[in-house]
């Protein structure tokens, strides 16, 4: 096995990458006219050459144009509006990061517009084209969408996290499952013809908290405030045009200021409000990172919030990323929030690089301990700052649904003679509490925190027949799996960019009986089932079709914003070939 320890996962293009399944002519036609055009933007881990990119972006650019074309005058073909011109349109739906597919209602021509809701009419501005669609923005609400709330959240109409908070979570629950129901027909391929479709896929299963539930929250300093229009106007001086809170849509170097979020834990708001309360003060001499000169200090500030696995009681880790290793001038927040009984740990990651990202090259503890604990189906769980958990703990942790499905797909025999590949393992919470069913859990993970947190946990647990391995999945090559006996059960749970080629390939020779992919990415999952169900040709070689659709159950992680995580049971077609 050749797992390269590399800690970036990267997405190397894919020469000679082509379906098996016959392309209709009107499509050829369709996807040379829109070749040079392509939908937003599934991930910023894809590059601009990745065929798997360019054919999701081609798939989903089809399933609008075919779902606009059957409801439309064929008027609509010729028309296109101009950048910068207004049009009234109709939100009918909900795509791929919860922007609204709208329509004009005399030619059906169709518009992606972020914000837009269900129901709503509104006027819109065409600000760009993108292929056989245009993207707008929204200039004014004529009459409002169905289902409208109250948004408990000030920040709801700016923040760009919490998109759907004024639609009712009925409303919400709706537009998401139908949105993983037109991808995995549009992108999938999936007939919904057959009398299986309706048992395959399952309603969306709720979260019985919309607030709240996240025990993870990233927030970003930034030396430019972002402002609504009608305060755009005022005058700020010195230390108040600096921000503490979330990016503001579309703009990586404003920050919208927050003093607390409804989505994370009360003790994570009174942390906030603590920092926010005194890091502007001159005297601390604290600057935020500025992404434009790279110069200054803070660059975010990382919210987890845990459970004392003998109290029950809420514990919660704050991490802050900087451009340096400074501790001395950390030391007047660290002092003001480790007064807060719930802090128990204050990290410190730094980040010396230009990028925008969290992690750090070094980790320092300021305060209390490394890690925080959660419980999860009767184990216990050390997680490091850098580690992945679940985020929503409601559905993960207490009400224990996600994990519940994913192992009731897995369907352990629990006589301890099958064998678990466990994908994407992060801390090993899905291979842990499988083990306890099998004979032994192969867990494969890129972070080198998370498998030794991983390998922690299986002690912590007094778990033995688990065996934890670090590699990047995006790197395999041929010898990947001479290192493990062949899988009973493979669970795959990968991050938003979905599988690399290589890994498909992978899983479609191994043949293993059983498959419970796991997705936070509807669009992607709908790819990666579509290449395991129904084949691929990979530089010249064809991988048939070896695994059947069993289920597809979404679940409800992330209230309030576009996140949906779906499972999925593959099996074996003929478990005898
Ligand atoms: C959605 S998380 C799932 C973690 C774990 N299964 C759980 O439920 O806690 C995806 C995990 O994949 C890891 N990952 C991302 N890219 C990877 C790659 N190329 N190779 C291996 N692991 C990767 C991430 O670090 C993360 O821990």
């Amino acid at each position: 096995m050749a797992m390269e320890a590399a800690i970036v996962a990267t997405m190397p293009a894919f020469q000679h990458l082509k379906r098996i399944t016959f392309t209709p002519p009107y499509l050829l036609k369709l996807q040379k006219l829109q070749r040079f055009h392509s939908l937003a933007s599934l991930s910023p881990n894809f590059t601009q050459e990745d065929p798997q990119r360019q054919r999701l972006e081609q798939e989903q650019q089809n399933q609008l144009t075919n779902n606009n074309t059957t409801s439309r005058s064929s008027s609509s073909t010729s028309y296109f509006p101009k950048r910068g011109q207004t049009l009234e349109l109709v939100c009918e739906s909900l795509a791929f990061k919860g922007k609204g597919v709208c329509k004009v209602a005399e030619t059906g021509f169709v518009a992606m517009c972020d914000r837009a809701l269900p129901g709503e009419r509104f006027i819109g501005r065409v600000t760009r084209r993108k292929g056989s669609y245009a993207e707008v923005t929204k200039v004014e609400t004529i009459t409002p969408h169905w289902d409208l709330v109250d948004a408990p959240c000030e920040y709801a109409p700016y923040c760009g996290g919490c998109k759907t908070q004024n639609l009712s979570y009925e409303s919400q629950l709706r537009a998401k499952e139908q949105q993983v129901r037109e991808l995995t027909i549009h992108v999938g391929k999936f007939s919904d013809k057959v009398p299986e479709f309706c048992s395959i896929m399952k309603p969306i299963v709720p979260c019985d908290i919309q607030f709240h539930y996240r025990n993870k929250m990233e927030f970003s300093f930034g030396s430019k405030k972002w402002l609504p229009k009608e305060l755009l106007g005022e005058k700020q001086v010195g230390n108040e045009k600096y921000a503490l809170g979330l990016h503001a849509p579309g703009f990586f170097d404003k920050v919208l200021n927050v003093d607390k979020c409804l989505l994370q834990s009360e003790p994570a708001n009174m942390v906030l409000a603590a920092i926010q309360d005194c890091w502007r003060d001159s005297q601390f001499g604290l600057t935020p990172y500025d992404v434009h000169s790279h110069t200054g200090f803070l660059k975010h500030l990382m919210l987890r919030t845990g459970r004392n696995v003998e109290t029950g009681l809420l514990e919660l880790m704050v991490n802050f990323v900087t451009s340096s290793y400074k501790p001395e001038l950390l030391e007047p927040l660290v002092e003001k929030i480790s007064a807060i009984p719930e802090v128990v740990s204050i990290m410190n990651n730094v980040n010396t690089s230009v990028g925008n990202t969290s992690v750090g090259e070094e980790e320092y503890t300021l305060y209390g301990k490394s890690t925080i604990t959660e419980i999860l189906r009767g184990l216990t769980f050390q997680i490091s700052a850098n580690s992945f958990f679940q985020t929503n703990t409601r559905q993960a942790c207490e009400a224990e649904v996600l994990y519940k499905l994913i192992e009731d797909c897995a369907g352990l025999r629990g006589d301890g003679s099958q064998i678990v590949l466990d994908l994407f393992c992060g801390t090993g919470t899905i291979g842990l509490t499988l083990a306890r069913r099998a004979k032994h859990v192969y867990g494969y993970e890129v972070v080198p925190q998370a498998i030794s947190d991983a390998h922690r946990n299986a002690k912590l647990n007094r778990i033995s027949n688990a065996t934890f391995v670090q590699g990047d999945l995006n790197k395999i090559d041929e010898s990947f799996g001479n290192n493990f006996p062949k899988p009973d059960i493979v669970i795959s749970d990968p991050n938003r960019p979905g599988m690399h080629m290589k890994l498909i390939k992978f899983l479609i020779k191994l043949k293993a009986p059983r498959i419970v992919y796991v997705s936070c990415n509807p669009a992607t999952c709908a790819r990666d089932l579509d290449y395991l169900c129904h084949g691929v040709v990979c530089e010249r070689e064809k991988y048939r079709r070896m695994l059947k659709l069993k289920s597809l159950q979404p679940v409800d992680m992330f209230p309030h914003t576009p996140h949906i995580e779906c499972i999925c049971l593959l099996e074996l077609s003929d478990p005898c070939s």
